[in-house]
């Protein structure tokens, strides 16, 4: 009965994209060892991602750190009967523990927000959060690629790359800020909107990841559809407030927690299969890039085993996505400056 259950729920995932190439995703055997940690494990988006995360075959070591409740989750977690060996850390001390030998490391940790609050306002809290993992991911686990969750990604990744400037550690290709949740909406929206069945539908999201930063390409979306103008704002702005849509429905009681398990788990996966060599693997990412005037911008990145093997270009765009792209620029741009400034000045 549980392996039926097992089955049904990787087929599902396989089917929504979550291992595009099914062949690393039914057999554990023949995957190498891979050590997947995740920061801020306990809390509402880091349990459901630890229980993704332990459903999936590529992960050999499940390392799971939190300020509280780890080893509850852990626990739990590892009862799971599939591949990963699952640990649970709480202390500062057992950091280095944690985080040895990691190939993926995901940081959900900080501050969600409430009704009211934009992205930013978690930048006093988070960004010392931040700051601190990712000196402890310097010193111990410098290779590993980090898929940045926290909030707001628009400057906790920069901030993460001045981090590891200062540790001499930086590799902008293995540098993430997870943006797949807007990809992950943006596909809902449209299908929905279009009646096009969710599972084969496909939109690009460039950009960041907050408010207007947020830019869906629906020009480029797989199937194109014969949408109006007015569809396309209307899919646009609800991509764009996603994730207030959430704040507002749980009304103080957090921001996106499933949604954003299953698309960190999908970002977590197409890195590890990147990494095990897995061609042709592509999902939007914010990493360091040239593809606009700004350091960091999110759009098509192939994975590989170095982490990022390939910018992809912004492709040919609709006048309103062209206006939403200049419109974007400042804000985007004044965000990656504030990360900067605070890794430098703190
Ligand atoms: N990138 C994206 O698309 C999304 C990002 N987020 C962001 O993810 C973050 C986490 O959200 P939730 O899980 O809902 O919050 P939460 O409050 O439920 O969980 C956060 C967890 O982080 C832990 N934590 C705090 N400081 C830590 C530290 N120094 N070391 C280790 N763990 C620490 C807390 O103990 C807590 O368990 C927020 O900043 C939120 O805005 C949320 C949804 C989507
Ligand atoms: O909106 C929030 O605060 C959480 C988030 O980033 C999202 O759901 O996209």
């Amino acid at each position: 009965m549980r392996t039926e259950f097992l089955r049904s729920v990787q087929s599902a995932v396989r089917r929504s994209n979550y291992a595009s190439s099914t062949r690393n995703f039914s057999s554990s055997a023949s995957n190498p060892e891979r050590k997947v940690t995740v920061l801020g494990a306990a809390g509402g988006i880091g349990q459901p991602l630890s229980m993704l995360m332990k459903l999936n075959p590529l992960v050999s070591t499940l390392s799971l750190y939190d300020l509280a409740g780890t080893p509850g989750v852990a626990a739990d977690c590892s009862h799971i009967n599939t591949r990963a060996q699952v640990s649970g850390y709480m202390e500062d001390k057992d950091l280095a523990k944690a985080l040895e030998g990691s190939d993926v490391v995901i940081i959900p940790a900080g501050v969600p927000r409430k009704p009211g609050m934009t992205r930013d306002d978690l930048f006093n809290i988070n960004a010392g959060i931040v700051k601190n993992l990712c000196q402890h991911v310097a010193k111990h686990c410098p290779n590993a690629l980090v898929n940045m969750i926290s909030n707001p990604v628009n400057s906790t990744v920069p901030i993460a790359s001045e981090v590891f400037k200062e540790a001499g550690t930086y590799d902008p290709k293995r540098l993430f800020g997870v943006t797949t949740l807007d990809v992950v909406r943006a596909k809902t929206f449209y299908a929905t909107k279009t009646g096009l069945s969710v599972e084969e539908v496909n939109v690009p999201v460039v950009g960041g990841h907050a408010g207007i930063t947020i830019l869906p390409l629906f020009s480029q979306a797989f199937p194109q559809a014969n949408l109006g103008e007015d569809d396309i704002v209307a899919l646009t702005k609800r991509t764009q407030d996603g994730g207030t849509e959430v704040v507002e429905a749980k009304a103080g009681k957090g921001s996106a927690t499933l949604s954003m398990a299953y698309a960190g788990a999908i970002f977590a996966d197409a890195c590890l299969k990147g990494l095990n060599g897995v061609p042709d693997v592509v999902e939007c990412s914010f990493v360091e890039s040239n593809v606009t005037e700004l350091p960091f911008f999110a759009s098509k990145v192939r994975l590989g085993v170095n982490g990022v093997e390939e910018i992809h270009g912004l492709g040919s765009m609709s006048d309103y996505e062209k206006e939403g792209l200049a419109k974007l620029i400042p804000e985007l741009k004044s965000s990656i400056q504030k990360g900067i400034d605070f890794a430098h000045k703190n």
